[in-house]
């Protein structure tokens, strides 16, 4: 099968003049149809930066970027802004507040994308609104309401319904669930599963908290200073993992440590290796 995303060899360097420094080291991910990856990695190793290739806001200095077989990492000027009009890949940022129009109503913000394409009249926009609503469970009484007048998960559901509404294949989750509290938590990554098995969304989903993946991804793919250090299954991840950093992670989470606490003498001699790890000069991806 194609895989929905395709990210080989990606090398991406950001900065000016002498401060241009390379963030990404030559990335390999994959996300299927209907399948959600989680890409996990410490603040700064590049996730966002990898997300945003994808999105062809950064172009790469090497490595592709395929989405549905189509390469579109070489994609400029109105290729690419078609490219991006067309919504496959959509993008829901950690707060949605910042993302959110504050004067815009739920019902208009929902069908941003959908208006911005033209063609449809107010009456089909209305219906569309109340339809994206519907699949991320909002009720109808929110429609008229502002950002400001909503409850955080409230607000994560129009981002989430807004990036649906415009009937993408790959959703990027950037931290989704890090501004909310635990109970929402749930309800908005349950969300994320529903929608991938309704709609067969492939999702990315981006996150510093392993712990946040099980039950979620299918898979895991480890970030570390730029580079892919480690895939697998969630239950590799989880219950083998290989890699120094991977294996520090995942004595982090607490549901998986419960019966067996972290021995603080491992840990540490854990972080010494990753740390070690980090000094090490760059080499191309993993
Ligand atoms: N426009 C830019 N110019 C120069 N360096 C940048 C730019 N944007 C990001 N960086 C650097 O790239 C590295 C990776 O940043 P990125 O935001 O991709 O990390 P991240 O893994 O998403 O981190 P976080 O979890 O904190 O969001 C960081 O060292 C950051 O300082």
């Amino acid at each position: 099968m194609t895989a929905l995303l395709d990210v080989r060899g990606l090398r991406v360097s950001l900065g000016r003049g002498r401060a241009r420094t390379e963030i990404l080291h030559g990335a390999d991910l994959t996300v299927a149809p209907g399948e959600i990856v989680g890409l996990i990695g410490e603040t700064g190793s590049g996730k966002t930066t990898l997300a945003r290739a994808v999105l062809g806001l950064v172009p790469p200095s090497a490595g592709t970027v395929a989405i549905d077989g189509r390469e579109v990492s070489g994609l400029r000027g109105r290729e690419l802004r078609a490219f991006r009009r067309g919504g496959a890949v959509q993008y829901v940022f950690q707060d949605p507040l910042r993302s959110l129009d504050p004067d815009r109503t739920v019902a208009d913000t929902l069908v941003e994308g959908l208006a911005v394409r033209g063609g449809r009249g107010r009456a089909e926009l209305r219906a569309a609104a109340e339809e994206a609503a519907r699949h991320v469970s909002l009720p109808p009484d929110l429609l008229p309401r502002y950002p400001g007048e909503l409850s955080g998960g409230q607000r994560q559901r129009v981002a989430i319904g807004r990036a649906i509404a415009v009937d993408p294949r790959l959703l990027i989750c950037d931290e989704p669930v890090s501004a909310l509290d635990a109970s929402t938590r749930i309800t908005i990554l349950e969300l994320l599963l529903r929608l991938r098995e309704t709609r067969g969304l492939g999702v990315l989903l981006i996150t510093h908290d392993l712990g946040s993946l099980g039950g979620v991804a299918d898979r895991v793919v480890v970030l570390y200073h730029g580079q892919v250090v480690e895939t697998g299954t969630t239950e590799e991840i989880l219950l083998a993992p290989r890699h120094p950093y991977t294996r520090l992670l995942v004595t982090s989470v607490p549901s998986i440590t419960d019966d067996q606490p972290p021995d603080p003498a491992a840990r540490r001699a854990l972080r010494e290796q990753v740390r070690a790890l980090a000094d090490l000069p760059r080499t191309s991806g993993a």
